[in-house]
């Protein structure tokens, strides 16, 4: 039996579990407000803080860090990668800090992981990282030849519900198409082929539907003239796109909850605010049908904004001609880390090697 450690650092919570090989000793969601990260300004600043976190957990659930085999952290912004589990090298730790392609609250992941496990000797890994890229060719032009669309998304969850729904119709992933919308602090929406994420809007830098602290998509026009308007600096311009957009722009909070409160109080702009966002999220589901040809065998809505009935229910109504509509709230992203580290624990397979 192997006892791991699994830490998931989200843009509004840090998601750990415990779990002995596959059973769950116990798994905590400990949401943070956007005034508790406030005072960190960069994501490397948050370090102590979210290690602690998960240090206290470990203590109040009476779980001895020397009993632990192996830890095991959700993947952050490295170099664009194949999926599976990678083995924590000094190469990842630099590109984790530095934040290769951006930072997000992920790119901890790695870097607390390896840093409990070697406390105690023991192997860090992490799994199918938020770069995993399978994007078709023809997906990655943005219509200026200096840019090129990137692949960042939820790749852990939406590839863990992929699965997830196959082996509840007793089909084989490899074999059906699906569109998945991960519906967390950052959304995304990406078009499964036969087992290939083979297009997915660019969760977060300002690309598909706003999300509770994101703005997703902006016109480009009218963003270029506030970048040269003299106002913002560019740390500014960015926090506004990623951190300060969005849900978070419009109300002052990230928290989803906050919104549906205040549209049941009768809050009518709230209410609006709620359904623009579930509104582009079904426009987001429409593009990826057409780029699976219409041959949709199911859309999943999945991550914490998928708890919210009227939400669920405002993209259903937009996008049920397209498919079945299959909701599996949260995510299955704790078990997919452990179950990514228990086959390399096992022997079932060999840890890649980041480079
Ligand atoms: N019951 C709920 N109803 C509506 N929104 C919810 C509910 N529970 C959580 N959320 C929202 O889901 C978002 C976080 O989703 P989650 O997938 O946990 O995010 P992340 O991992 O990106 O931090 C937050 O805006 C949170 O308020
Ligand atoms: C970086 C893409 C994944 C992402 O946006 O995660 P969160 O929703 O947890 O911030």
């Amino acid at each position: 039996m192997f006892r791991m450690l699994v830490i998931n650092p989200g843009s509004t919570s840090t998601k750990i579990a415990v779990f002995d090989d596959l059973n769950p000793v116990f798994v905590d969601t400990l949401r943070h407000s956007s005034e508790e990260l406030a005072p960190y300004k960069t994501i490397f600043e948050q370090y102590e803080f979210r290690k602690s976190v998960i240090l206290n957990a470990l203590k109040e659930k009476d779980v001895p860090v020397e009993s632990l085999n192996a830890v095991v952290g959700r993947g952050g912004l490295l170099k664009s990668i194949e999926g599976g589990t990678y083995a924590v090298n000094e190469t990842m730790l630099e590109d984790l800090k530095v934040g290769v392609q951006g930072q997000h609250a992920s790119n901890l992941g790695g870097v607390i992981a390896y840093e409990i496990a070697k406390s105690i000797n023991a192997p860090s890994f992490i799994v199918d990282p938020v770069v995993v890229d399978e994007m078709d060719e023809i997906a990655r032009f943005s219509g200026m030849p200096e840019i090129t669309r990137k692949s960042i998304f939820h790749a852990l969850n939406q590839k863990a519900v992929a699965k997830r729904f196959a082996k509840e119709k007793g089909v084989k992933y490899e074999d059906i198409n699906l569109v998945v919308a991960h519906l967390g602090g950052g959304i995304s929406v990406g078009a499964h082929r036969k087992g290939r994420v083979v297009d997915v809007n660019n969760a977060l830098d300002g690309e598909g539907p706003f999300s509770p602290e994101r703005t997703g998509s902006l016109p480009v026009g009218d963003l270029v003239k506030m970048c040269y308007s003299g106002k913002y600096t560019l740390e500014e311009i960015k926090k506004k796109i990623t951190g300060k957009g969005g849900v978070m722009a419009y109300f002052g909070t990230n928290d989803a909850r906050d919104l549906d409160r205040m549209m049941k109080e009768g809050n009518k702009e709230a209410e609006l605010v709620y359904k623009a966002m579930a509104y582009q999220v079904a426009k987001e589901i429409g593009m990826c049908a057409t780029v699976l040809k219409g041959e949709v065998d199911a859309i999943i809505l999945t991550g914490g904004l998928a708890y919210g009935k009227d939400f669920v229910e405002w993209i259903k109504e937009r996008v049920s001609f397209i498919s079945e509509v299959v909701v599996y709230p949260g995510e299955d992203e704790m078990l997919a880390l452990a179950e990514g580290a228990l086959r390399v624990l096992n022997g079932e397979e060999a840890a890649k090697e980041y480079k």
